[in-house]
Order: C-alpha cells, then structure tokens, then sequence
C-alpha cells in the first residue's frame, strides 16, 4: 500500500507573510506539495484570480458548503468567511502527495483536532512593530481593519506553543529554507517507524 501524504498546515497572525513566503515555496522548483486552494467570501483584490488564490464565494454559498460538510475547517476571520475544502485535501492525501495548507490560527486549531498526525508550522514576526509595519505596507487595509487585525494578531501569537515547529520570517529566503528542512526531517522520522519498514522487517 502507498503511503498517505503528510499534511503540513502553515498559520500565524495576518500580515506576518504566510502568502508571501507560501509563494516563493511554489515558486521553488523541487517543491513538491499540493496547495489546497481556499473558500472565502471575501472579495478578491486587484489582480486576484478565482481558482487561483482563492475560490472566491458569496455568503449563501459559503454557508451551503458549511451545512453539506464539504469544509475540513472553517472561519470567519475579519468579517469573511475562510474554509479548506475537505474532499481535495482526503483526495490528494490518499494518493500519497503532500498537501500544503496556509490558514489562519482558528482553522490550524481545527485542523490538529482531526489531523493530529499533520505537521504543524508556525510562522512568527521578528517583533510585534515590524508585524504592524507589513500590514501597513501592504496597504491593502484601511486603517480600521490594521487595528482590529494587530489585536486578533496578539492573541494569535500566544497560541504558538500549541504547534510542533515555530520558524521566524525574519527574510522570506530564510523562512522558506527552514520550512523546506522540516518537511525534509519530518518525512524522514516518519518513515522510520512507518508501515512500509515494518513489512520489509517482517517478509525478512
Ligand atoms: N481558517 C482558514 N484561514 C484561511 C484560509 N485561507 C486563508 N486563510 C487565512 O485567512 C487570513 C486572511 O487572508 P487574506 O484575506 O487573504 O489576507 P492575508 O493573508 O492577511 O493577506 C490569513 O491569515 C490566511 O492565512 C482557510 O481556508 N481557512
Ligand atoms: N520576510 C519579510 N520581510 C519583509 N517583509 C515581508 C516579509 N514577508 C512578508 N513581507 C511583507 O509583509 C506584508 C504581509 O505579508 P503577507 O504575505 O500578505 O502576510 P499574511 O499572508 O501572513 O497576511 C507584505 O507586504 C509582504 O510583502
């Protein structure tokens, strides 16, 4: 039997780069996970593509998927609805390959109550002003939305101890690399234990 991939699930407070530094993973050539693309009902920002970055739904929409539990995990984060869509994850699992999700700290919480095996990053600030200074640079919030979104980020921060990895994103290069060697060490811890060896040792 092939083995199930590993789910590696990378959260931590908004603006800390999570979509930057999950980018430049698949913009690296041996990457080798699967991106589970994300349901949400917000609307998209310029140069945003459906099915691309998100799939984008409304508010009924989203509730309907909520109700038929086509949603491995789900939440409303700033006034939108986000959710990961269950089936593609299960899918691309059972056919051996890495899933790669990149969520906020609510879903994460979600994700290890029914994926406690899945591997768990947290990606951390250098500091909690450089962490306000990208959100405001990003410029893609008004001033309203930074502050509400700085407060959900303290409180997001204190649940770091709850995940197996934490890994700075001091520069994206150097996050990304880090990211990259836990995945690698990971996949080698568990196949040492795993079903595969076991076989091998007993048919010997
Ligand atoms: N729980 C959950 N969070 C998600 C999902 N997709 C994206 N997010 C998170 O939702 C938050 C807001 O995302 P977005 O509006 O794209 O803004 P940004 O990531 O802060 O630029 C981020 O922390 C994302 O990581 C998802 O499927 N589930
Ligand atoms: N290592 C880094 N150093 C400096 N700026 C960064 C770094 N990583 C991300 N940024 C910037 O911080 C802002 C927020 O990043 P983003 O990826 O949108 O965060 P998140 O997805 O966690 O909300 C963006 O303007 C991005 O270019």
């Amino acid at each position: 039997m092939r083995e199930k991939g590993l789910l590696i699930v990378l959260s931590g407070p908004s603006g800390v780069g999570k979509g930057t530094v999950r980018k430049e993973i698949f913009a690296r050539p041996h990457t080798a996970f699967e991106y589970s693309i994300s349901m949400t009902t917000r609307k998209p920002r310029e140069g945003e593509v459906n099915g691309v970055d998100y799939f984008f739904k409304t508010r009924e929409e989203f509730e309907g998927l909520i109700k038929q539990d086509k949603l491995l995990e789900y939440a409303e984060f700033v006034g939108n609805y986000y959710g990961t869509p269950v089936d593609y994850v299960r899918e691309t699992l059972e056919a051996g390959k890495d899933v790669f999700l990149e969520i906020e700290v609510q879903g994460a919480r979600q994700v290890r109550e029914k994926f406690p095996e899945g591997l768990f990053i947290f990606l951390a600030p250098p500091s909690l002003s450089e962490l306000q200074s990208r959100i405001v640079t990003r410029g893609t919030e008004t001033a309203e939305v930074i502050q509400r979104r700085m407060t959900a980020a303290k409180e997001e921060i204190e649940m770091m101890d709850l995940y197996d990895y934490v890994v700075e994103n001091d520069t994206v290069a150097a996050a990304c690399d880090r990211i990259g060697a836990i995945v690698i060490a990971e996949h080698c811890r568990r196949e040492r234990v795993s079903a595969r060896y076991k076989k091998m040792l007993e048919e010997n």
